[in-house]
C-alpha cells in the first residue's frame, strides 16, 4: 500500500495545529530538519517535534538533512520521531549511525541526493527500513520533480525485491497530482509532498486526492 507523507515544510508554521489536524488521514507526517550546513536553510529541532508529537497520531518521520546526525538521534527519538532518516552524504561512518538509530528503538532510513548513487547503500540496505530517495536537491520547498530519478527508483526497487527485502522507498520533491502515478509505478511507496498539499486550498483533499492518484 502506498503511504502519503505531508511535509510541514511548506504549512503555515503560524498555525500548526490546525494545519496537521486538515490532513490527519495521511499515514505520515514528513518533518525536515535542516542545519543551514548540510543544507542552506533552516528549520526545525526536537523541541518542535515534540510539541507536535502531542498533536498528531501519525507516524513522525524526521528526515535529517543536518551534519553530524549522531549527536542528535538521541534527542529526536525521545521527541516522537518513529521513523529517523538520516543522509549518505553526511555520515562518513555510515553503518554506524544506522546502528545509532536502531539503539533508539525506532525506523532506520537512509536519504540519497540525487546526484549519490545507489551503490552509497552498499553493505547497509538489509539493515534498512527505508530508503529516501531525493527528488530534487534537499534543501527547500516548491522546486521541480527531476525526471532522471524514476529510473533510479525502478533500479533501487528491483535490488530490494532480487534481495527478499521488506524496505520502503520513499521520494521526496516536486512530487504532485500530475507525476505521482509514475513514481509509484517505478517502485516507490511512501510519498512526501509539501506544496501539493499545503499549497492546495483543501490540504485534507489533497491527501484524499494523492492517495486516489496511487491507486
Ligand atoms: O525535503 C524537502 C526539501 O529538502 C521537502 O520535503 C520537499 O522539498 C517537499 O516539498 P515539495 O513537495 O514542495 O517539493
Amino acid at each position: 500500500m502506498v503511504k502519503i507523507a505531508p511535509s510541514i515544510l511548506a504549512a503555515d508554521f503560524s498555525n500548526l495545529e490546525e494545519e496537521i489536524k486538515q490532513v490527519s488521514k495521511a499515514e505520515y507526517l514528513h518533518l525536515d530538519v535542516m542545519d543551514g550546513h548540510f543544507v542552506p536553510n533552516i528549520t526545525i529541532g526536537p523541541l518542535v517535534v515534540e510539541a507536535i508529537s502531542d498533536k498528531t497520531d501519525q507516524l513522525l518521520d524526521a528526515h535529517l538533512m543536518i551534519e553530524n546526525p549522531d549527536q542528535y538521534i538521541p534527542d529526536f527519538a525521545d521527541s516522537g520521531a518513529e521513523l529517523i532518516t538520516v543522509h549518505a552524504e553526511a555520515c562518513p561512518h555510515l553503518h554506524r549511525t544506522v546502528q545509532n538509530i536502531k539503539e533508539q528503538e525506532v525506523k532506520a532510513g537512509v536519504a540519497l541526493n540525487p546526484a549519490t548513487p545507489l551503490t552509497a547503500l552498499d553493505h547497509i540496505l538489509p539493515e534498512l527500513d527505508l530508503v529516501l530517495l531525493m527528488t530534487v536537491n534537499p534543501g527547500f520547498g516548491g522546486q521541480k520533480f527531476i525526471e532522471d530519478m524514476l529510473p533510479k527508483i525502478n533500479r533501487l526497487r528491483k535490488r530490494i525485491e532480487q534481495n527478499n527485502l521488506d524496505i520502503d522507498i520513499q521520494v521526496d520533491g516536486g512530487i504532485k497530482p500530475y507525476n505521482v502515478d509514475r513514481v509509484v509505478e517505478a517502485g516507490a511507496n511512501v510519498i512526501v509532498a509539501g506544496s501539493a498539499i499545503f499549497g492546495s486550498d483543501d490540504p485534507g483533499q489533497a491527501v484524499v486526492d494523492l492517495q486516489e492518484s496511487c491507486k
